[in-house]
């Protein structure tokens, strides 16, 4: 379903070419994200000044809101080279160990989905990062000895989606935690106008705005969503990106005023029409929809919570006014439902 696709705020290989051309290389260039942003410059200026590496950094927060571009940021803006890794890739202690070993001083080292480390390759990166050591096993039985072998001073800039799955001592070693949060409306039209300018693509500022708008928070999504539009302007209208053309465009694609989807209306509606308006629990509304949980609640419902459309209650996910409202069904009569609703 091409919609699925559209609005999913995970990169597929298409993005991954252009995304390339459009991430933001340096601070000046990383539109919104100004709390991080702020505290990276201030971080970044005063290790330069010390002539020391970057503190370990940690980054999470829902995809495509630009993680792995400030980790790049980061390498560029110390002048020191960038190796990236993630989660899945390192199996073995050893793999690790090799990666540590390769290291030059004040290199960053990216580990992206960094909550799905295993455990053996965690024990050997805690003293990685807190000592600039590796804790090396150096023969067998009886014999067998520990051997600490010192590495260069590095920076770990760390980055996932699920800060809740990550080991409290591998937080723990993290110096700096940025929460990156969905960007305004300004900062996405900033976003739209920058990538058109580097595609090539004449806009009108309305229609950034409009474009950025709809792209639920997230650049990934308003970079997919401009070439998308594009494509409708060169064929339908004479090649700029105006208004009329971006709101043409984005109803053929049945993305909604606020940004959603077919599949956020599914979710809604499942949990209004299938289950009252909720509460229900999480495994059971994926199963009514036919997805993965870890889809519904990394993917779908990040953007429905900010929204203020959805509510996560210990007894389940529950469909607030505003969600009736949005969706254009009568709000039920609070003696009519059983819970108390927040609302
Ligand atoms: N602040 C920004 N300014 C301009 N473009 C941005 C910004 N943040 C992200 N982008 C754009 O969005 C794309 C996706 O960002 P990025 O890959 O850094 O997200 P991510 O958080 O690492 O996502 P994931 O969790 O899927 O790895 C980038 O290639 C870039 O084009
Ligand atoms: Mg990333």
């Amino acid at each position: 379903m091409a919609e699925e696709r559209l609005l999913n705020p995970s990169a597929d290989s298409d993005d991954q070419q252009v995304e390339k051309s459009l991430r933001p290389r340096n601070l000046a260039e990383f539109i919104g994200q100004e709390k991080t942003v702020d505290q990276l410059k201030i971080a970044i200026t005063a290790a330069k000044a010390r002539a020391e590496p970057l503190d370990h950094t940690l980054f999470y927060g829902p995809p495509g809101l630009g993680k792995t571009s400030l980790a790049g940021v980061i390498a560029q803006e110390m002048g020191v080279k960038i190796k990236i890794t993630s989660g899945p890739a390192i199996e073995r202690a050893g793999d690790l160990a090799a990666v540590l070993t390769n290291l030059q001083k004040d290199d960053v080292l990216f580990i992206d989905e960094v909550h799905r480390l295993n455990r053996a390759v965690e024990e050997v990166l805690y003293p990685a990062m807190e000592d600039f050591a590796l804790d090396l096993m150096v023969g067998k039985g009886p014999s067998a000895r520990s051997l600490r072998l010192n590495l260069p001073r590095f920076t770990v800039v760390g980055a996932t989606t699920r800060l809740a799955l990550l080991t409290s001592p591998l937080r723990d070693r993290f110096v700096s935690v940025h929460r990156l949060i969905f960007y305004s409306d300004e900062a996405m039209c900033e976003i739209v106008t920058r990538s058109a300018r580097i595609l090539g693509m004449p806009i009108s500022n309305e229609g950034a705005l409009e474009i950025g708008r709809r792209a639920r928070g997230t650049p990934r999504i308003a970079n997919r969503l401009l070439r998308r539009v594009r494509d409708y302007a060169q064929v339908i209208g004479d090649g700029v990106i105006d208004v009329p053309v971006a709101r043409a465009a984005l109803a053929q694609l049945e993305v909604d005023d606020l940004g959603l989807d077919e599949n956020d209306r599914r979710l809604l509606h499942a949990i209004i029409e299938l289950f009252n308006g909720g509460p229900v629990g999480l495994s059971t509304l994926a199963a009514a929809l036919a997805e993965e949980v870890d889809a519904v609640e990394d993917v779908y419902e990040p953007f429905l919570l900010q929204l203020g459309f959805l509510q996560r209650t210990p007894r389940g996910r529950i469909a607030t006014r505003r969600a009736y409202e949005h969706l254009g069904i009568p709000v039920p009569n609070s003696d009519e439902t059983q819970q108390t609703r927040l609302w």
